[in-house]
């Protein structure tokens, strides 16, 4: 945990003792807005499941609280400048970038071993390809669309799936690109009495260059927040009848169902674009423990053309009935006494979404997703008939392959996948190096 880019004092705002100081830089919200103070206030009146939580960080993740972010001297602090950039000089790493890896190849049919990977050195597909192998193992970091994507097509997969594709199956592995899980989030809009929104930001090419050259100079200002810095995870209330008829798809009492976060301003995500007037407060509502599950899945045979992604947002009954609390409790929370005089009205067709069937109806509509898929080469016991690697990430069936990315986890972690992704691979380096 490093100061955060205004220096402000941040005492009370996070705790110390539960961080410490790994590679990846992390800081609270450097510049602040006018939702920040209002936030706080209304979860320490609410209480209850609106409670405040000093530190969402700190182990207990339900409550609302400030955002920490991946930023270290006003810069994203990410696998990138943490763990690469310091050690590019070493004589035994190389980087090969505009490459990109088009097959997973065997160098030998019997027991299936994968460690020759084939580039495409140019990354076009008239690029000359060259074949490297691994003298101990290839690890695929591709991500939970392009480690799928790749693993499909080098034959590892649904093998009926596969030929139907025109892709020789060489490993049938049914859990490849399926299993896909992403928190589902809609926009809820409402416009508020305050001129000091970041819409005219966004609206405005003078104000915008300004605010840019502003965060050039001196990494300071409104471009050095995410633009949310409080957010909230909370559960179900315990009455709800979706865990009578569900059960708890959370991993426990202390995880949530649902996320808030909350945004100064008109942020365009999902169908409706930014008004050419007025000042609005953007509360984003998710499901963290969603139910619906799609895939991927060959689009052609060609490692050029992106795959097909079935998001599934929102199919699961769990899941709508879910993002509807959500919505209610969102109206809730702003209609709190520390909004009064600020929040307007709830804004566009959110204003007609009285009952719950046209909150549904609004959710499918405006529902995207947060863009934190896991899940489609997922991690299953050692002696399962499912999932894609075995706990120590091998691919299952196949020597000398190894997956290291989102992909392999089995369920998605009720909170932003950033932090557990790191964990993931620093526990996958020790397994390697323990296996060397
Ligand atoms: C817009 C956006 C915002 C997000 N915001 C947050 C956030 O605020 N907090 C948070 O916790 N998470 C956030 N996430 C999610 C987070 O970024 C991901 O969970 C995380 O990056 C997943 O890590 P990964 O290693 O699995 O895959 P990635 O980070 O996607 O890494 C995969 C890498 O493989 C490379 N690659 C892919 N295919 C090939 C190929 N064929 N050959 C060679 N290289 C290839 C890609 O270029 C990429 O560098 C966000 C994601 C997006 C897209």
């Amino acid at each position: 945990m490093v100061p955060p880019a205004d220096g402000h004092d941040t005492i009370g705002q996070f705790i110390p003792s539960a961080h410490g100081n790994g590679l990846v830089e992390v800081s609270l919200p450097g510049f602040p807005t006018q939702l920040d103070d209002r936030v706080i206030k209304t979860s320490k009146q609410l209480g209850g499941r609106f409670h405040y939580n000093v530190d969402l960080n700190a182990g207990k993740a339900l409550g609302f609280g400030w955002v920490q972010s991946s930023i270290g001297h006003s810069r994203r602090s990410s696998g990138a400048t943490a763990y690469l950039e310091p050690v590019l000089n070493r004589t035994n790493l190389d980087v090969l970038t505009n490459t990109i890896a088009t097959r997973v190849l065997p160098s030998k049919n019997s027991p299936l071993t994968l460690n020759i990977v084939e580039i495409a050195t140019s990354g076009q597909p008239s690029s000359p390809r060259h074949n490297i192998t691994a003298t101990q193992e290839l690890i695929v970091s591709a991500g939970v669309v392009n480690t799928p994507h790749l693993l499909l097509l080098s034959g590892i997969g649904p093998s009926s799936a596969l030929r139907t594709a025109g892709i020789t199956p060489i490993l049938d592995l049914h859990g490849v690109g399926q299993n896909f899980t992403d928190h589902p989030f809609i926009p809820n809009y409402f416009t508020v009495n305050s001129n000091a929104t970041f819409d005219d930001v966004l609206r405005n090419e003078t104000i915008f260059s300004a605010n840019l050259a502003q965060y050039m100079a001196s990494g300071q200002g409104l471009f050095v927040i995410t633009p949310a810095n409080t957010q909230s995870f909370m559960r179900l209330p315990k009455s709800s009848p979706l865990l009578k008829r569900f059960g708890d798809p959370s991993s426990g009492p202390g995880s949530g169902h649902t996320e808030f976060v909350f945004m100064d301003g008109f942020a365009a995500f999902g169908p409706l674009p930014q008004p050419s007037t007025g000042h609005f407060l953007t509360l984003a509502t998710a499901v963290v423990s969603p139910l619906s599950r799609g895939n991927i899945s060959l689009s052609t045979t060609s490692p050029f053309d992106q795959p097909l992604i079935d998001p599934a947002v929102l199919t699961h009954e769990f899941d709508v009935g879910a993002i509807v609390q959500s919505m209610k409790d969102a109206q809730k929370f702003v209609s709190a006494p520390a909004w009064d005089g600020f929040v307007v009205a709830p804004f566009g067709d959110l204003a007609q979404a009285t009952t719950d069937e046209l909150k549904a109806a609004y959710a499918k509509k405006y529902a995207t997703t947060v863009n934190h898929p896991v899940g489609t080469a997922a991690m299953s016991p050692k002696q399962a008939n499912w999932g894609v690697v075995d706990p120590d990430l091998r691919v299952k069936g196949v020597e000398k392959l190894r997956i290291v990315d989102a992909s392999i986890f089995p369920v998605i972690p009720e909170v932003h996948p950033q932090a557990v992704v790191y964990t993931v691979a620093e526990r996958a380096a020790d397994l390697i190096l323990r296996s060397l």
